[in-house]
């Protein structure tokens, strides 16, 4: 009887925030690759058709680039959280699928791209924008892309639901990982909603609220942190020696 309850006022949010969505004109969806359990999210103005994807995979690229065809929206930007590890990232190959398209990643990732952004930039897309804030820590280019409302913000790598990005290679600090998580991301109101760029456990979405109650690792103080950081001992992602020196050519991209 309570599972049915809480599972109706689940449907119930998810379809309030899809309301919110449809009705202030944002088309929002959030796309999931299997293997390395990566988000990618497509953001698009309903009007002006202009559209961005964060984080997509170089195997889903297809997928991506059909989707965003069948919806009518005409793909602006593929935006890169950070240099992943885990992955190839898609932008490489949606730019030759969607010409026009314009890549865009932080110039501290170290990586190609179109368009480098730093701390405070706005990537717009119709009437709406991202605002890029530097969240550094799991690498040093990791930024987090904040929706102009500050009703949604997409943290990539910086923080996971119930988790954080790991600081054991790249350019990885936890001490730096915990002071952009503090400034921010919690800094921003406890209502936002945050995407993170990966799951693990088949969660979606937290928010600002949520993580800062209830996120293992995050509620503790710097020190505890950093040992927490220090002894996670995840074995290296699978991809690690291909993902990295082709996501800083930007993918599979020009020859
Ligand atoms: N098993 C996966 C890799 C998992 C992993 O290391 N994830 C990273 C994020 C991608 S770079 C991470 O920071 N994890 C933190 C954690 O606490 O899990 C694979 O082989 O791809
Ligand atoms: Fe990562």
């Amino acid at each position: 009887m309570l599972f049915v309850a809480l599972k109706q006022a689940a449907l119930a949010q998810c379809r309030k925030y899809s309301a919110m969505a449809a009705s202030n004109g944002l088309v929002f969806r959030q796309l999931f690759e299997p293997v390395s359990c990566t988000y990618t999210y497509l953001l698009a103005d309903k009007d002006t058709k202009e559209a961005i994807l964060i984080d997509p995979v170089l195997e889903k690229a297809e997928r991506d680039a059909k989707l965003i065809k069948d919806l009518g929206l005409n793909m602006i930007y593929a935006a890169n959280t950070h240099c992943h590890a885990d992955h190839i990232t898609g932008t490489g190959v949606l730019k030759k699928l969607l010409p026009g398209c314009k890549s865009v990643i932080s110039k501290n990732s170290g990586a190609r791209a179109d368009l480098y952004i730093h701390e405070g930039d706005q990537i717009q897309f119709g009437k709406f924008w991202l605002e890029a804030r530097s969240t550094p820590g799991h690498t040093d280019g990791c930024l987090t892309y904040v929706l102009n409302d500050k009703s949604m913000a997409f943290t990539g790598d910086a923080l996971l639901i119930r988790g954080c990005g790991r600081t054991d290679f790249q350019q990885g600090c936890p001490k730096t990982l915990y002071h952009s998580v503090h400034s921010k991301i919690f800094s921003l109101p406890e209502n936002c909603l945050l995407y993170p760029g990966h799951d693990y456990t088949g969660q979606t979405v937290s928010s600002v609220e949520e993580e800062k109650r209830l996120n293992p690792r995050l509620t503790k103080d710097e020190a505890e942190f950093v040992k927490i950081m220090n002894n996670l001992n995840l074995p290296k992602p699978k991809q690690i020696d291909i993902a990295v020196p082709a996501n800083l050519k930007c993918g599979i991209q020009d020859p």
